[in-house]
């Protein structure tokens, strides 16, 4: 990757959405791809893709598109794919409960390892195939299940101190549902997810095209 320029957040996110969408086209024996075909799949516009490929330097050829397989080694180097990550989930309430049946079952790499919430009793108990804990083992057991990530879907009250908790811990982002503005050191990463917004911005899409 190219380490010069900053890869803005949008392109990211998509990151994983080509890897995903490259994967099927590799299955289906597809040896190379267009920008243009990579849109009609997505239904993301060609232009959008181009400059999305273009943040880690050429990795096409006018005329040829794209060699799947040569993109899918970059994706999977720059997402580590190859390396598993083991996630920790705070919060086994709606929202927690579902992440955890759900548990990123199209990508075997990433998944919830351990799981806390303050209802669950000391010694942990199995919510669909996980453990989970009391927060007060939280360091003990993220340690323990080699945690890196953490995804945060507790009440709005606990969201900061369960944040600070594990910043003291080193833990490296946190994947936020909670509405509250969390405060992290700059060494943590923060992602925040927000349904009403992503809501909003649809709607507001929606009313835009109409005319
Ligand atoms: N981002 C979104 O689009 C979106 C959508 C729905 C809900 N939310 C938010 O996600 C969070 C969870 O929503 P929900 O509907 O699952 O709520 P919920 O009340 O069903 O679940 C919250 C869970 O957190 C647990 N909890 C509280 N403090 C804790 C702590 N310190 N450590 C561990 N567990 C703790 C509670 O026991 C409860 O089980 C809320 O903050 C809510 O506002 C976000």
């Amino acid at each position: 990757m190219n380490k010069e320029y900053k890869i803005p957040q949008a392109t990211t996110k998509r990151l994983p959405l080509y890897y995903r969408f490259l994967q099927n086209f590799a299955q289906e024996g597809k040896k190379r791809i267009s920008s243009q075909e990579l849109s009609d799949a997505m239904k993301i516009d060609p232009a959008t893709i181009r400059r999305d490929f273009s943040y880690f330097g050429a990795l096409g050829k006018k005329g040829y598109g794209y060699d799947v397989q040569h993109l899918l080694s970059f994706f999977s180097q720059t997402l580590d794919q190859d390396e598993a990550t083991n996630v920790a989930l705070i919060g086994v309430g709606n929202l927690g409960n579902a992440f955890l049946k759900y548990n990123f079952q199209k990508n075997h790499n990433t998944r919830i390892v351990v799981a806390f919430d303050s209802k669950a009793p000391y010694e942990g108990t199995d919510i669909s195939g996980i453990p989970v804990f009391h927060p007060d083992r939280l360091e003990e057991m993220y340690e323990e299940y080699g945690a890196e990530l953490a995804i945060l879907t507790v009440s709005s009250r606990s969201a900061q101190t369960m944040t600070d908790r594990l910043a003291k811990m080193n833990a490296k982002g946190i994947l936020n549902f909670t509405p509250i503005r969390l405060t992290v050191p700059d060494s943590m990463k923060l992602m925040n997810i927000d349904l009403s917004v992503e809501l909003q911005a649809l709607i507001y899409l929606v009313r835009n095209s109409e005319s």
